[in-house]
């Protein structure tokens, strides 16, 4: 296992929108605009980030000679040309922090110098306001000291749990692209304050609200979601009502069959490697 030579350097490459979301949120924590700088092919997007943030916006091998911790944020598909890029820049003194959906240690590991360590890490874009959801896992030679500067460095941004990597496919369908399934359903139910005849901005007020208070009941109640939703459903009342149209319509077994396409095509980002 390489030891790691600049542990305070971090570099993220590819800033866009989930790099862009770590960015900040460890930007709000105990790392200033010095210790984090950032590689973006878009100059555009460079400039906005270095603007916007204060960061140093460098090219790939600048960014791997300035941090020990580097960050992958580029689409699975812009992934191995991003490696091709790195492999001369890195040694096994780098750490690879991997958030690319689908794609494995073991391929990252196979176009890098022997020996790199690499942690895979699914977050999700609630990193934003602190609360993302993250799990990782390590590569061949990612050890514990590796693992811990990943789950220090997304601790910043909320929770992290570790899980093996056959569990990551699954992961990114449940949790990272999860954040998605609420904003889709948010947005059905003000669509149907609207239909009600209710002001959007009202309906709007009225559902996030719902929202945050339900999320805030299921972390910290203790109880289970059957338990929290039978204690809304009064006998003969509104509530059963309108679960019965959602039984009607499929609505469970949507989700089920949404998040198992999700799951089947993080594993095809994967195999298309
Ligand atoms: N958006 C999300 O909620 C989440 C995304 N991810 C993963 O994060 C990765 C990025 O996703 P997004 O941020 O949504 O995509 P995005 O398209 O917003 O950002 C990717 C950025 O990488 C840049 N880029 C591409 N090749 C580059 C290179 N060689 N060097 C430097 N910059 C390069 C692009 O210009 C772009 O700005 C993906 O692999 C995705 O699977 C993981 C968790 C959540
Ligand atoms: O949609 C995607 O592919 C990425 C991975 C998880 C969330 N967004």
């Amino acid at each position: 296992m390489g030891e790691l030579a600049l542990p305070d350097g971090l570099a993220i490459l590819g800033g866009g929108k989930i790099g862009e979301a770590l960015l900040s949120g460890l930007l709000r924590g105990e790392r200033g605009p010095a210790d984090i700088v950032v590689s973006e092919k878009h100059a555009e997007r460079a400039a906005y980030l270095e603007r916007t943030h204060g960061v140093r916006a460098l090219d790939v091998a600048g960014a791997a000679g300035a941090a020990a911790t580097l960050v992958l944020a580029v689409k699975p598909q812009d992934i191995d040309s991003l490696l091709a890029e790195l492999a001369d820049a890195i040694t096994p003194a780098h750490l690879i922090v991997s958030v690319a959906a689908g794609v494995t240690t073991a391929h990252i590991q196979s176009r890098l110098p022997a020996g790199v360590p690499v942690v895979r890490c699914m977050p999700n874009t609630p990193a934003l306001v602190d609360q993302a959801m993250t799990a990782i896992c390590a590569g061949d030679h990612a050890g514990e000291q590796h693992l811990a500067v990943a789950e220090s460095l997304l601790q910043a941004v909320g929770k992290v749990v570790r899980v093996p990597e056959s569990q990551l496919d699954a992961v990114t369908a449940l949790s990272g692209s999860g954040p998605a399934y609420f904003f889709y359903l948010v947005e059905a139910m003000i669509d149907a304050g609207i239909l009600l005849g209710l002001p959007r901005a009202l309906a709007a007020e009225l559902i996030v609200q719902t929202a945050i208070g339900s999320a805030v009941m299921l972390r910290d109640s203790g109880e289970h979601p059957v338990q929290l939703r039978e204690a809304v459903t009064s006998p003969g009342g509104t509530t059963i009502a309108a679960i019965r149209e959602l039984e009607v319509h499929g609505v469970r077994a949507a989700l089920l069959a949404a998040i198992e396409a999700a799951c089947l095509r993080s594993r095809e980002l994967g195999a298309a490697e």
